[in-house]
């Protein structure tokens, strides 16, 4: 369709093919300059009359006005292009005839597209996480948005925590193509948990066996950033903003994501996707534990302590090493959108299924994964450590722009495995500070990068984790205790699990001693604990001998990766004028 219509005072001529929407003006002397061309997989709706939906809704009833609305990228010159905003357009038509024609056929074009996007969504809003703000960013910010692309959404705010999980794990889930949470990686961690879960009671495979292989998810999650950690958001957005998530998720974007399943013995204790971390990470987060009223300052203020401490612990990690041929964490590469690490990756981890069904747009597929791959090898490295690290992704975050590890994949099917050994506290400093800058933190003496399939810890003779009854009930409890802080009864997978073993010995609830560890001592006691925790994706977990398995592209994000550009430091903080809202400077 092509006709000749106003924007404002000027004339354009508008053109909608099956793929652009675009609009030139008529105006020779400038025209190569004055084109906009949206693709029809990038309008998010259009309205009759002159319509605003941010901040607020308003509508201008006018007979020859229709107003589009499409993703527009960056909202000042130097914000990071990973920054999505609302582009909005009035146009005015000769009749009303004729604009019921062009907002008819706009309407066609987006149904045409409505197969690739997600049409109900099932939405848990944390109503405490990070500024508690999750209620207000939803009903502001992303509700009015999913309303104009005619998106329908369930909305549940939380009461407990786990309730999210509960309910992907045992409700009825007819009908949803995605679910959404609006809060930070705690809330994230609870739908990858239902999803991941729900997916492999439905396929009837065991989670607690570390050799299976996970059936994929297809029901796609989606971020709403609302927390004080946004990492997961951050690290496959490029930024933390709710408008620019949102509008990832109306286009119905989609990003495969490994996860990395954490077994202790035959117990499957909790998946992450950002860090599984010991030594430091694990001690910063047993610290900030502590001192919650702080907020989102906590981080900091027990990162200095952790610091201070300047402890390191012994262990044994023994890693099951990736094809160095494919790619390796020091071959100063990105994993950007459409990255070809993780496209190439998609062929090896699922060779039978369609190609199409892993392109970069929604759409719900059965695939299943290639198990044929044989195990290889276990290298084996002893020491004493400041911190181990295992990320299935680079962790960026706004604190460190290009992460734990910049070069990592998002969905490569490989983790990458960081130790480092015990050292000065000055130099220690250096690799933490390298983390905020662009040298390389791996060019250290005592740090070493492996990109890996499978990690497994254990600790000295004598300092193992017991298997005795007495201390499995103490982690149980230690675990119990902490779900029971947030206000919840239900027992997680591998609570439930434990506590069924302990049934199985004949030892009742009523019968928990209460026993003081180093488990969570952190820097209350004198005698500085030989043991440190683990600090999954920002949860201690109440094992210390552990196994990791990389699941690729387990799960599917509503995202599309890190557009070029995108959480760099492209933002020099005051040199230009950014409205506050680049990462920078939040
Ligand atoms: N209604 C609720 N009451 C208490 N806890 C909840 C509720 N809803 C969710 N939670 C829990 O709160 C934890 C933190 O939530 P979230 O990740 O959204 O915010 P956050 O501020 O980034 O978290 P953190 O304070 O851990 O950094 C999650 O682990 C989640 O399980
Ligand atoms: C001298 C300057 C020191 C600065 C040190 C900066 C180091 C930043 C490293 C960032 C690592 C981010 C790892 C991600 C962790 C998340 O998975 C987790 C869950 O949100 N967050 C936390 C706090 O554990
Ligand atoms: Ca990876």
């Amino acid at each position: 369709m092509e006709s000749v219509l106003r924007v404002g005072k000027k004339r354009y001529r508008v053109i909608l093919n099956g793929i652009h929407f675009s609009w030139t003006e008529l105006d020779k002397k400038n025209r190569d300059k004055k084109t906009v061309s949206v693709p029809v997989s990038e309008l998010i709706g259009v309205e009759k009359g002159r319509v605003e939906i941010l901040p607020q809704k308003k509508v201008e009833e006018s007979e020859q006005h229709f107003t589009v609305f499409s993703v527009m990228r960056g909202s000042c010159r130097s914000s990071p292009s990973g920054l999505w905003s609302v582009g909005r357009t009035e146009f005015y038509c000769s009749s009303r005839d004729h604009r019921d024609h062009w907002v008819t056929q706009l309407k066609t074009a987006l149904a045409a597209k409505s197969g690739m996007r997600p049409q109900r969504l099932l939405v848990f809003i944390n109503p405490y996480g990070g500024k508690k703000k999750g209620v207000q960013i939803y009903r502001t910010l992303a509700s009015p948005l999913l309303e104009l692309a005619g998106i329908s959404a369930h909305v549940v705010v939380t009461e407990r925590a786990n309730q999210a999980r509960d309910h992907i794990l045992k409700k009825e889930l007819t009908g949803f193509d995605g679910v959404v949470c609006v809060g930070g990686d705690g809330m994230f961690s609870e739908l990858l948990h239902g999803v991941i879960g729900r997916t492999q009671q439905e396929a009837g495979l065991s989670e607690h066996d570390p050799t299976v292989t996970l059936q994929p998810c297809n029901l796609h999650i989606g971020i709403i950033p609302a927390g004080s950690t946004d990492c997961v958001c951050f690290a496959t957005v490029g930024v933390n903003d709710p408008v620019t998530s949102t509008l990832h998720i109306i286009i119905g974007d989609s990003q495969p994501l490994d996860v990395c399943s954490v077994h202790h013995q035959s117990t499957l204790v909790r998946y992450s996707v950002s860090l599984v971390g010991y030594g430091f990470y694990g001690d910063v987060l047993a610290e900030s534990e502590k001192h919650r009223w702080m907020g989102p300052l906590r981080y900091d203020y027990s990162g200095c302590v952790t610091y201070l401490s300047n402890r390191s612990y012994s262990g044994t990690v023994q890693f099951l090493p990736a094809d160095p041929q494919v790619s390796s964490p020091r071959d100063n590469t990105r994993c950007l959108s459409g990255c070809r690490v993780c496209s190439e990756s998609t062929e090896r981890l699922f060779p039978q299924s369609d190609a199409s069904s892993h392109t970069s747009s929604y759409s719900p597929s059965q695939y299943s994964q290639d198990s044929s791959q044989s195990e290889g090898d276990w290298v084996s490295i002893e020491g004493r450590f400041k911190c181990v690290s295992l990320t299935c992704m680079s962790s960026s975050c706004p604190r460190s722009p290009l992460g734990l590890s910049p070069a990592a994949h998002l969905a490569d099917g490989t983790g990458d495995l960081i130790l480092v050994r015990e050292t000065h506290a000055l130099g220690f400093l250096k690799y933490l500070h390298r983390h905020t800058n662009t040298e390389d933190q791996f060019d250290l003496p005592f740090v070493e990068v492996h990109r890996v399939r499978a990690v497994k810890f254990s600790l000295p003779p004598g300092e193992e984790d017991s298997e005795d009854e007495e201390d499995e009930e103490k982690q149980i409890e230690g675990w119990e205790s902490k779900t029971e802080t947030d206000g919840s009864t239900h027992k997680s997978m591998s609570q439930q699990h434990l506590a069924e073993k302990r049934d199985e010995r004949g030892m009742g609830d009523d019968k928990k001693k209460k026993k003081k560890s180093d488990f969570l001592c952190g820097l209350c006691c004198s005698r500085a604990p030989s043991v440190s925790v683990w600090n999954c994706d920002g949860e201690i977990l109440p094992f210390t001998e552990i196994l990791c398995r990389v699941h690729g592209q387990l799960v599917r994000l509503f995202a599309r990766g890190i557009e070029d550009g995108a959480g760099s430091r492209n933002c020099r903080v005051g040199n230009r004028k950014c409205k506050g809202r680049c990462v920078l400077h939040t």
